[in-house]
């Protein structure tokens, strides 16, 4: 039997927003009545970091987008886990499609990233995904056990608990192609089974493998009732009061 495993919604707000338009979404999630069970965190630039967790309810959680793999030093533009969690902020994305593959960041890359973020106390989003062409060429297996493996082999085994993977197919982000639930729930029972192979059954039963591309509130209910999908990331859709509808899928 599988371990029972928390609905997890993520909402990356990406390069989008100012003070008001955060004030809106804000004002969303607060109204909103979202499932207690869901375990809900949404991830706003940087520059809005603090601000987003002074004002959101403490029932949300806030997750940086990215950070860097080392506390503090001489690197341009870049924020540590040090100075996420120094603002009251404990998440982090790590390894987004678009820091892939618009910023050229390496499997090796995110895997220091995942692994210092976690040593400095933050919880973790690594994605991983395939590109269109390697799925039709027949090679989004080798690709996410690539990535997957880079991002566990930093990873301690009393850590998995502060470690939630995205599954982002490429070909789904902003799209509006979204994965069907059968071709999702696919590729989270193989991720799962490499859990269990390579890393451990426990880790392969707890860890919550969320799905992420062109989620809706149209669609979100169906994927949600795949036994292996455990929440979603969300992009555009975590901007609208919809959001909340993506929160209560499971209800
Ligand atoms: O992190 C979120 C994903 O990139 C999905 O974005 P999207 O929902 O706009 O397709």
């Amino acid at each position: 039997m599988s371990a029972p495993r928390n609905f997890f919604v993520g909402g990356n707000w990406k390069l989008n927003g100012n003070k008001q338009e955060i004030g809106n979404i804000i004002n969303f999630l607060t109204a909103g009545n979202l499932d207690p069970n869901t375990e809900v965190v949404c991830a706003p630039p940087t520059i809005y970091l603090e601000h987003v967790r002074k004002t959101l309810p403490s029932s949300v959680g806030v997750a940086a987008q990215n950070c860097y793999k080392v506390p503090k030093g001489a690197f341009t533009g870049e924020t540590s886990p040090a100075m996420i969690k120094d603002v009251g902020v404990e998440w982090a994305i790590l390894g987004h499609s678009e820091r892939r593959n618009v910023f050229g960041e390496s499997d090796e890359l995110i895997g220091a990233k995942v692994g210092h973020a976690l040593e400095a106390g933050l919880k973790v989003i690594p994605c991983i995904g395939e590109k269109l062409e390697e799925r039709e060429s027949g090679k989004t297996e080798e690709v996410v056990f690539r990535q997957l493996k880079a991002i566990a082999d930093n990873i301690k085994p009393d850590q998995w608990q502060n470690v939630v993977i995205a599954y982002e197919p490429v070909w789904a982000i902003g799209t509006g192609k979204t994965a069907s639930p059968a071709q999702a729930q696919e590729i989270h029972v193989k991720l799962r089974k490499w859990l269990n192979d390579n890393v451990s059954t426990d880790v392969a039963q707890k860890t919550r493998i969320i799905y992420g591309g062109s989620v809706t509130a149209d669609n979100c209910r169906e994927l949600a009732r795949e036994g292996d999908i455990d929440g979603f990331l969300v992009g555009g859709a975590s901007l609208k009061p919809d959001f909340v509808q993506i929160v209560n899928a499971r209800q």
